[in-house]
């Protein structure tokens, strides 16, 4: 059995809030992603999905517990993880070609090299023609292809995504967890995202890692064995599978279950 790309081991983060106040946002979280998996963070809101994703990002430290990448400590953000966010994160003045480039000038990559890799990511993501577009003339979902192709030029070992389709209208949103499987596919990369949507969830996953309630600790980490082990480019297909109405149905008792727990605690 191969070794996990991403391992995170009895994470806890506490946050300060105010001089003396202290609130405990997840609790001895430990799973791990495996190399060119799609894993992604399942839970009710504020269970500390967002939280999670930060910390592999290296945007925030946790108070307790190891994480690693490829077997190396995470500490602070690196190139070797990319992030697309919900928000729109394009530089309005520059063009698409120019957004994707950014990082690559960043790196001084010679100018022809860079060109050659954005339209290579342009194609991976269906906007070539809109190379020289600015993103203010982009829809919604353009602009996130953008994000998606500027991060991927980068050559990060692993995508993070919060939230990314969430924003989306729910056409353009199955359009993009499609196009989201088929970039998984051809460019190999491990991704692990952040959804609170159900069916997004089961679709993409090849793992689910769901999240109790605050404070947020696994408490289900689940491979959809009715995918058969495969990806499947069609949305439909897997929602007509033997098995996606029956995991969709206990992944929303899990859910109410986190709800009523928390209504027997507020109570
Ligand atoms: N910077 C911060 N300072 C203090 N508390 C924070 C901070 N960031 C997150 N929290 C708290 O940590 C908990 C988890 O938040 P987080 O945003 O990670 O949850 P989430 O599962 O991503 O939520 P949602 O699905 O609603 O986006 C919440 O109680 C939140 O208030």
């Amino acid at each position: 059995m191969s070794a996990p790309k991403l391992s995170l081991r009895e994470i806890g983060k506490r946050y300060q809030i105010g001089s003396n106040t202290e609130i405990e946002a997840i609790h001895r979280v430990s799973f791990e992603v495996m190399e060119n998996e799609i894993c992604v963070l399942l839970g009710p809101s504020g269970c500390g999905k967002s939280t999670v994703l930060r910390m592999v990002a290296g945007l925030e430290e946790p108070s307790s517990g190891a994480m690693t990448l490829d077997g190396r400590q995470i500490e602070g953000p690196g190139r070797d993880r990319g992030m697309v966010f919900q928000a729109y994160t394009s530089f309005d003045w520059l063009t698409v070609q120019q957004n994707v480039e950014y990082g690559m000038r960043l790196q001084h990559v010679p100018a022809p090299e860079r060109a050659r890799r954005a339209q290579h990511f342009l194609n991976l993501v269906h906007l070539s023609k809109f190379a020289q577009a600015y993103p203010k003339q982009l829809s919604g979902g353009m602009k996130q292809r953008v994000a998606i192709a500027r991060t991927l030029a980068n050559d990060p070992e692993m995508l993070l995504m919060d939230e990314p389709f969430g924003a989306l209208d729910a056409e353009t949103r199955w359009h993009m967890q499609e196009l989201m499987i088929s970039i998984a596919e051809e460019t190999q990369t491990t991704i692990l995202m952040v959804t609170h949507d159900i069916e997004e969830a089961i679709y993409t996953a090849d793992r689910i890692v769901f999240l109790s309630r605050h404070p947020g600790t696994v408490a289900a980490n689940i491979v959809p064995a009715f995918k058969l082990g495969k990806r499947w480019r069609r949305k439909e297909e897997v929602l007509e599978l033997d098995g996606y109405a029956e995991l969709e149905r206990d992944i929303m008792k899990l859910m109410r279950q986190q709800a009523t727990d928390e209504v027997q605690a507020v109570a």
